[in-house]
C-alpha cells in the first residue's frame, strides 16, 4: 500500500467572525496515497480552498488531526513539501516568465546554477520552454497558468496543491490544460489536491473525487474512480464516465440547499 501523503482526521476548522463562528471543515475525515490525483468539488464555501490552507499550513485547525508527509503542516511547509498554486497565475509583470519562476528559489537561497536547471527543467514540464525572457503579459492566459504551474513545480515537492487554476479559462484552453495536467502527473508521479467546480474536470483528471458541502463544510462522498490511467479527452462521453460524473451530480445535489 502507498504511503499516506495527507491524512486528516476528524478535522475541523472554524473562523471567528464577527457575525459568529463559521465552521469551515467538519470531522473532515481522508486520506491522500501518495501518487493520488484528488479533486475537492462542491459549491461555494464548503471549505476546498480552507482545506488546501490547511495543508499547506496557512490556516490552522481547530481540532482533530491532520499530517502531511507524516509531519505536521509546520513541519511539511519548512520540509518544502509542497507547491501551491493559486486560482490567478500571480505572476509579477515587471519580472520575465524565468525571474518568476526563480523568486521562490531566490527566497530558498537555491544556488544560482541549481536555479538554472530547475527553471529549465520546470518550463519543459509545461511546455514552455523558449518563453523564459517574456514578460508575463506577452503571454495567453493558459500561458501563464502554466508559468505559474512551472513556478510550484521548479523546487520538486512532491505534493502540488492546486486551488482551481484553471477556473478563469475558457473551455478549449481548460480541455488541453487537463490533457497536459495528466501527462505531467504521469511522467512526474507527483500527488495533487486539486480544487475545481467542474464536474467533468474532476471526473477526468482524478484518481479520488472527494465531494464536499457546505455549512457546515464536510465531506459527503469520497469517489475512488474506475477510469483507466490513460484518458483521452474522448473518454468524457463514456458510459463508465457518465456513472462516476452522476455520482459527483447526486453527492452535489444531496448537499445543495436551494433557500441561500
Ligand atoms: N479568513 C476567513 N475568515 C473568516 N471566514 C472565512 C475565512 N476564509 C474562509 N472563510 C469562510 O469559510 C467558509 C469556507 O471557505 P472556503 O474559501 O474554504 O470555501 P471554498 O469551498 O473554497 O469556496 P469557493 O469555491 O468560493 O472558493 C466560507 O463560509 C467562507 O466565507
Amino acid at each position: 500500500m502507498q504511503a499516506s501523503v495527507v491524512s486528516a482526521k476528524d478535522l475541523c476548522l472554524t473562523y471567528q467572525t464577527n457575525d459568529g463562528p463559521v465552521h469551515a471543515l467538519s470531522d473532515v475525515n481522508l486520506d491522500v496515497r501518495k501518487g493520488d490525483f484528488v479533486s475537492f468539488i462542491g459549491p461555494s464555501g464548503c471549505g476546498k480552498t480552507t482545506f488546501l490552507r490547511v495543508i499547506a499550513d496557512l490556516e490552522k485547525k481547530t481540532s482533530g488531526e491532520i499530517t502531511v508527509n507524516g509531519m505536521t503542516p509546520d513541519d511539511a511547509r519548512k520540509a518544502r513539501a509542497y507547491g501551491y498554486v493559486f486560482q490567478a497565475p500571480a505572476l509579477y509583470p515587471w519580472r520575465t516568465i524565468e525571474k518568476n519562476i526563480a523568486l521562490p528559489l531566490e527566497i530558498m537561497s537555491y544556488a544560482a546554477d541549481d536555479q538554472k536547471k530547475r527553471i529549465a527543467e520546470a518550463l519543459d514540464l509545461v511546455n514552455l520552454s523558449g518563453f523564459e525572457k517574456k514578460f508575463p503579459w506577452q503571454l495567453s492566459g493558459g500561458m501563464q497558468q502554466r508559468a505559474s504551474i512551472a513556478r510550484a513545480l521548479a523546487f520538486d515537492a512532491d505534493l502540488l496543491l492546486m486551488d482551481e487554476p484553471f477556473g478563469a479559462l475558457d473551455e478549449i484552453v481548460r480541455d488541453h490544460l487537463n490533457e497536459e495536467l495528466l501527462k505531467l502527473w504521469a511522467r512526474t508521479n507527483k500527488t495533487i489536491c486539486f480544487v475545481t467546480h467542474s464536474i467533468p474536470e474532476a471526473v477526468y483528471l482524478s484518481t479520488k473525487i472527494v465531494v464536499m458541502s457546505p455549512r457546515p463544510g464536510r465531506v459527503t462522498d469520497v469517489i475512488d474512480s474506475t477510469l483507466p490511467a490513460e484518458r483521452p479527452l474522448g473518454i468524457r462521453e463514456t458510459p463508465e464516465f457518465l456513472k462516476i460524473a452522476h455520482r459527483v451530480r447526486e453527492g452535489l445535489r444531496a448537499g445543495h440547499s436551494y433557500e441561500e
